[in-house]
Order: C-alpha cells, then structure tokens, then sequence
C-alpha cells in the first residue's frame, strides 16, 4: 500500500519514524504540507517525495493520511475523495459538523472510497460502539490538560468549558478531537468538560458510559508529543495500529 501524507507536523513525524524502522508494511510515499521544508524533512526521513499540492500526490497513493487541521479536511479531504482515495482523519473535530459530514460520506461512497477515523488519543471507543447498540444514558468525557498544551498559561486550576461536543470542536479546534471521536462512535453529541490543570504534565481523558449494558470508565494518561505538546503520542499510534489494520486479515475489536 503507498500512503501519502496531508500535514507533516507531530502525528506524521511519528508515523514517519515507525515506517523508515520497518514496523508497519506501508511505503509512505509522498508528502504535503503548506510549509514545504516540512514535508521535505519528513519526505528525506524514508526517501519519499515531498508535493507542491496535495492533488500531485493522488495518482500515485492509495491512502492519504490527514494530520493537518480542522481546515484541511473541509478543503482538501474532498478533493482526495473524489479521486478515490481512501483517507485516514485525525481532524476528527471537522466531523461534527453534520453537512459536511454527510458531504464526504456521500464523495466517498460515489467514488467507492473509505474514510478512516482512528481512536485518536482516547480509549475506550470499542466499548463505546458496542454499548450503542444497546441504549446508552450518559457519555462524558473529561480533559485535563497542562495550561501550556491548551496554549495558555496559568498557576491554578480553572475549568475551561463545561458542554457538548459539537460546541467544544468549535472553542478548541486543535485539543478536543477525541470528544467527537467519542460522539462519531455513539452517535450522540456527548458531555464535555476541559480543564487547564498546572499539575498535570499529561493529557489526561477521562470517560464515563453508562448504559444497559452497565457502565465503564476509562482513564488514559497520555505522554505528549515534544514536536507539538497538544498532542498525544497515543494519537499517532492509533493512527499507526490502524494502518497496520489495514494489510491484516483478521480484526480484533470492534
Ligand atoms: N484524533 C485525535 O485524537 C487527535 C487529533 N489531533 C489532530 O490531528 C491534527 C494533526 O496534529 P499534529 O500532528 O499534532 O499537528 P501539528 O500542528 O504538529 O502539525 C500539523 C501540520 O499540518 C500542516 N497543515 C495544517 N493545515 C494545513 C493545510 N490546510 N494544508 C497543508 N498543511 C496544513 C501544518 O503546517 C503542520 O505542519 C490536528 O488537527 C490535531 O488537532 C491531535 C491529537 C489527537
Ligand atoms: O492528543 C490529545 O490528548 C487530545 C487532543 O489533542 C485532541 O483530542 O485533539
């Protein structure tokens, strides 16, 4: 499979280095990002071709990942659909907005492509997707983050937002995609709360499902990215484990 990748920052820095050590079956091909050195670094990183557009890209891969921004799959995601590609989104947040959802569902099936939303930085979601087929009462979630990885800075704890998903994506584009991540999987628009915590140094998620199958907790404790500390290195290994899904005949989870 020859996969390009659309946003070369912290997500694309850690799938890169994985696939140049051999440890996923992709040959990650070609490169694009609005600022050119960086696909560049990355392209030199596994001999791979960096792109002045994304659409020179599209004849030559089969998958295109996006570790770009909420903007890049409004603009670009499309236009990598419509030529058939498959797509992996890490901007899930984009997703909660139910046109333009609906837009790429219906560009990917006229033009038999699959769209990809890894778990992302969060766990649970398999439990979360069983439990939908039952009755689900609640779903929250609730973020801690270090002020400095929500790009503010503070000494003392201070909620941030208390709401649903579907408002939090838009207040917090680049640190809240694992609540729609959540949502996408239950189909419900799901209670958020986002704190700025000074003693944490993780990004810290913290789910709560209750339903008629009972209920579950999950807690994960995420280490950030040094390249970008608003992300989760977890957030590139799903992105990882998923393309290694992809060359596997069997699957285990939901
Ligand atoms: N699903 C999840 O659980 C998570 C998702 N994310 C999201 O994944 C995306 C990537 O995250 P990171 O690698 O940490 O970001 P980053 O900020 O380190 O890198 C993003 C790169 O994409 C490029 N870019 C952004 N918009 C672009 C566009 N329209 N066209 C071309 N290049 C563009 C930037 O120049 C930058 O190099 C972000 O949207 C982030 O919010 C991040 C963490 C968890
Ligand atoms: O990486 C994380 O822990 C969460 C995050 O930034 C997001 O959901 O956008």
């Amino acid at each position: 499979m020859i996969v390009g990748i659309l946003g070369c920052g912290a997500i694309a820095n850690l799938i890169t280095g994985f696939v140049r050590d051999g440890r996923v079956p992709v040959e990650l091909g070609f490169f694009y990002d609005r600022d050119l050195e960086r696909a560049e670094n990355l392209a030199s990183m596994v001999d791979g071709t960096a792109v002045l557009d994304v659409r020179d890209m599209l004849p030559e891969v089969d998958l295109v990942v996006e570790a770009a921004s909420p903007e890049a799959v409004r603009e670009l995601v499309p236009v990598v659909l419509e030529a058939g590609r498959d797509v992996v989104v890490m901007s899930v947040g984009a997703l909660m907005d139910p046109e333009l959802r609906k837009m790429l569902e219906e560009t990917a099936s006229r033009n038999n492509a699959t769209i990809h939303v890894p778990s992302g930085a969060i766990v649970g979601l398999d439990g979360l997707k069983a439990a939908s087929v039952g009755t689900i009462e609640s779903v929250k979630l609730v973020t801690r983050k270090p002020p400095r990885s929500l790009g503010i800075s503070m000494d003392e704890k201070k909620v941030l937002y208390r709401g649903r998903a579907s408002e939090a994506v838009k207040r917090f584009p680049l640190n809240i995609n694992v609540a729609a991540a959540l949502s996408l999987a239950c189909d419900r628009d799901i209670e958020v709360e986002i704190i700025a915590d000074p003693v944490v140094d993780r990004n810290v998620h913290e789910v709560t499902v209750r339903g008629d199958f009972g209920e579950f907790k999950t807690i994960t404790e995420n280490v950030r990215c040094s390249v970008n500390p608003k992300t989760s290195v977890m957030a590139a290994y799903s992105a990882i484990r998923l393309l290694k899904s992809l060359s596997e005949n069997m699957h285990v989870g939901t």
